[in-house]
């Protein structure tokens, strides 16, 4: 019998991380709206590496930000958007300019699988509160306006029919249609945000619509939820546990609960203990940025690297990608996620259905990273930041058979004291991480 939730705390207090979130391991964050319009932001930082002060809000590298990155009245953005569009221009112009000819959600959601992605979080309402599904409380929607199509929708199909989940993303506390201050400190995302009521029952109204009408595998709710609507949360988290199979949260619901921590970028923070996700663009921005071209995006390696390290520590890499504002998705983003998928072909038993090792992350004297996962009784070890060419690492307290999952890797092994010597002889063909499998070595 399907348990059900009553609308109390003590009740979604007893709910439990289903397996399919702690084995999927690796998915696609989708930030795409009118901002993918503008697509600018200056590069700077990543969230995390300097204090989010008005010097951050001023040089936002987030592109998704173009309302209040312009709204602050000074810096890179502000004097961008003069420059191109002219002191007049209202960032709702941008509705009339959005044509999404070129997105083709079959082939969004056929590029994710290839990429080895099992779930996809898509940005249904940013901050900006433009929507990009229909909805009773707004005109303001993608389906009224500008694209003229159910863009949440249309991709949810897409993802389902290519056998992954698809989550949805809110923005639950900023709605700058309600909410017009520009935000120049942290704390303005809660203190300037929205404060009325009206604005409470319009995100759990619309967050209602989401959950019926498209039963999201995870409600990625962002920021926080208005301080007006907190006694309103119990019901609506119990709403979205009764109507979704499976359903899981993350974290920024005021702090009051959650099924998985997030990370951004650098900021916030995780323990192997509990389940959490890292999130991050491939580059500094969420939403399309025209200027950060492929020298500027993480490599193939560095994303490989980020998956195996965030997963080996009870994490999920949810991994974003910007399209254009047509509906294209950006070359050296669909080249990387290709990449991604390649390694994950030859390399992804050590990854899918894992569980942390009671082994923790090490670093080799010579400077190899070592990464452990789990599946049963099984252990998976996986080499990182490997020098090119041969080289040696000693695996601690192991013993027994290891074999490589990659057949282009070159090898030998011995006992070495109490643990196992691994002779890499050549490496040069492939991507990323070297994976290992101990049977039994659990
Ligand atoms: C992690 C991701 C969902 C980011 N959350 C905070 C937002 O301000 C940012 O634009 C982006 O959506």
């Amino acid at each position: 019998m399907k348990k059900q939730y009553n609308g109390t705390w003590e009740s979604l207090n007893s709910h439990e991380v289903p397996a399919w979130y702690h084995d999927c391991k690796f998915g696609i964050f989708i930030h795409w709206g009118l901002y993918s319009v503008p697509a600018y932001a200056p590069i700077t930082w990543q969230l995390g590496e300097v204090p989010i002060d008005e010097n951050w809000y001023a040089n936002n590298p987030y592109a998704e930000w173009y309302f209040n990155s312009v709204n602050v009245g000074r810096g890179p953005t502000y004097e961008h958007h003069i420059k191109t569009y002219g002191i007049d221009f209202k960032y709702e112009d941008f509705v009339s300019m959005w044509k999404v000819d070129n997105y083709k959600p079959d082939k969004w959601a056929e590029l994710f699988r290839k990429a080895g992605a099992a779930y996809v979080v898509m940005v249904t309402k940013h901050h900006d509160g433009f929507c990009l599904f229909p909805s009773k409380y707004t005109d303001y929607n993608a389906m009224k306006k500008g694209p003229k199509r159910d863009l949440v929708g249309d991709l949810t199909n897409a993802v389902r029919a290519q056998g992954m989940k698809m989550g949805l993303y809110y923005s639950g506390i900023l709605d700058w249609r309600f909410a017009h201050d520009p935000i120049i400190e942290q704390n303005d995302n809660f203190n300037k945000a929205c404060p009325t009521y009206e604005y409470a029952d319009y995100a759990y109204n619309q967050s209602c619509e989401l959950i019926d009408n498209y039963k999201p595998s995870v409600f990625w709710n962002d920021i926080g939820w208005p301080k007006q609507g907190e006694q309103n949360l119990p019901y609506l988290l119990s709403h979205y546990y009764n109507n979704v199979e499976e359903g899981v949260v993350n974290d920024r619901f005021n702090g009051l609960y959650h099924d998985f921590r997030t990370m951004e970028y650098k900021y916030g923070e995780s323990n192997r203990m509990e389940k959490w996700e890292m999130n991050r663009g491939m580059g500094l921005s969420f939403g399309y940025n025209a200027i950060e071209e492929d020298d500027k995006i993480m490599s193939v390696e560095d994303t490989i690297s980020l998956l195996v390290s965030t997963v080996s520590n009870n994490g999920n890499l949810l991994l974003n990608i910007g399209p254009k504002a047509d509906g294209t998705i950006p070359k050296e983003q669909e080249k990387r996620l290709l990449s991604i998928g390649q390694w994950l072909a030859v390399n992804g038993e050590a990854i899918y259905g894992t569980r942390c090792s009671k082994r923790e992350s090490a670093i080799d004297e010579s400077g190899v990273q070592i990464h452990y996962t789990k599946k049963k009784k099984d252990l998976y070890v996986m080499l990182d930041k490997v020098p090119q060419g041969a080289f040696e690492v000693v695996i601690p307290d192991l013993s027994g058979e290891i074999r490589a999952l990659d057949d282009k890797i070159f090898y030998d092994f011995e006992a070495f004291g109490t643990g196992v010597k691994i002779k890499i002889h050549s490496h040069q063909t492939s991507i990323g991480s070297i994976a290992f499998k101990v049977p039994g070595g659990e």
